[in-house]
């Protein structure tokens, strides 16, 4: 990553709490004040996160970055929130070892590539620096809030409503068809792997991330690669396609597939395999699903979109334009800058939830 360095760090003003021109003061003046209730939450000693961490809680990061906590921790890599102290402005650092196993990690490194090639499209978060250090791969982006599986679990009835629901569908829909149209498949779609800006401007605004596990279906002069035979298991056991599970090699209609098991979680609170860890158990609650999609799809417009989903042929790019439109209805009168849930102490989905309870008394 050395070479794709963005940005070199200068040097960072050194300054004390009570100096209002300090980037530490001035971002507790300005910001964090109800803009988001969604605000990622951090952890603040290594106590709470239970290992040791790759950068230290106040460390100055080359020179520049305060690590101010650790946000999230994945399978690899992780994610601090610091201020950057020459601009003023919250940044989140996403942190993985060079190494795995022995092996050189090349998920962090296949990840800044998208992320720069795919700056300026809307769902995607701004990337600001990245390259090295001794033993770590390092990209300092955006700031999001949390995810939307901690935002579906922050409802007190543990779902969203059909308007955010719908208006996150569509979102998401238009940031898989532009990583889609630059040639790559995402394989991770899941709900931990989206979130939403955190400012006034862009807090409606989904953003999808990871993209460690992308993988190029299509040449760059823009024909489909021929599919390996048996490819590898990528992806998260809960939400990959049923052709995953078969191993079969991964297009954009299993992108879909996944975003389709990720509405069904937001929507309705939980999948039928939530709680099963077995593949072969997962792999057969989904063909039950998708043989019979109206017992488990109870809102008609995410039926059609269950319907349309599997119906795809996975050698096709999908039809993402008809795929909004089918969802259109989920939304009712909602605009995509009105107000979200979260934004609403989540009184439509506890509505939608009652109104529910009381029909199928
Ligand atoms: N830019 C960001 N702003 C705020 N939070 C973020 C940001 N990037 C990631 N996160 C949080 O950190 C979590 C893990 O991030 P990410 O999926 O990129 O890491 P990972 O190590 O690749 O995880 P996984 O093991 O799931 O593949 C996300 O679910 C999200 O909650």
């Amino acid at each position: 990553m050395g070479k794709t360095e963005i940005h070199e760090a200068e040097n960072a003003k050194s300054c004390s709490n009570l100096d209002n021109s300090c980037p530490k003061q001035k971002i507790k003046n300005k910001k964090r004040k109800n803009i988001s209730p969604i605000l990622p939450k951090i952890k603040k000693f290594e106590t709470e996160t239970g290992t040791e961490s790759l950068l230290k809680i106040d460390e100055m990061f080359r020179n520049r970055w305060h690590i101010e906590g650790l946000i999230g921790k994945g399978g690899y890599g992780e994610i601090y929130l610091a201020i950057d102290m020459n601009r003023a402005e919250e940044v989140a650092i996403k942190v993985e070892p060079q190494k795995r196993q022995g092996k050189l990690a090349r998920r962090m490194i296949l990840e800044q590539k998208i992320l720069v090639t795919m700056q300026g499209k809307p769902h995607v978060p701004m990337i600001f620096a990245s390259g090295r250090t001794d033993k770590n791969n390092f990209i300092v982006m955006q700031l999001l809030s949390i995810n939307l599986g901690e935002i579906r679990k922050a409802s007190p009835v543990e779902n969203v409503s059909r308007g955010t629901t719908g208006r996150i569908l569509l979102q998401a829909i238009g940031a898989l068809r532009d990583l889609h149209e630059i040639g790559y498949v995402h394989r991770d779609v899941k709900p931990a792997n989206m979130c939403f800006g955190i400012n006034r401007k862009n807090r409606h605004v989904l953003y999808l991330l990871d993209f460690g596990l992308i993988r190029r279906f299509k040449t760059e002069t823009g024909e489909r690669r021929r599919a390996r035979e048996k490819a590898g298991f990528r992806g998260t056991n809960r939400y990959v396609s049923l052709r995953v599970h078969s191993r079969l090699e991964q297009t954009p209609a299993d992108d879909m597939e996944s975003l389709l098991y990720t509405a069904h979680e937001l929507l309705i609170g939980d999948l039928p395999w939530k709680y099963l860890e077995s593949n072969i158990e997962i792999k057969q609650n989904k063909i039950l699903m998708r043989f019979e999609p109206s017992k488990y799809f109870t809102n008609p417009d995410l039926l059609n979109f269950a319907e349309a989903i599997y119906s795809l042929d996975p050698q096709i790019d999908p039809p993402y334009t008809k795929l909004q439109e089918i969802l259109t209805p989920l939304i009712g009168d909602k605009k995509l800058d009105d107000p979200y849930d979260w934004e609403e102490q989540y009184y439509e989905a506890i509505d939608e939830y009652q109104l529910s309870d009381e029909s199928s008394e």
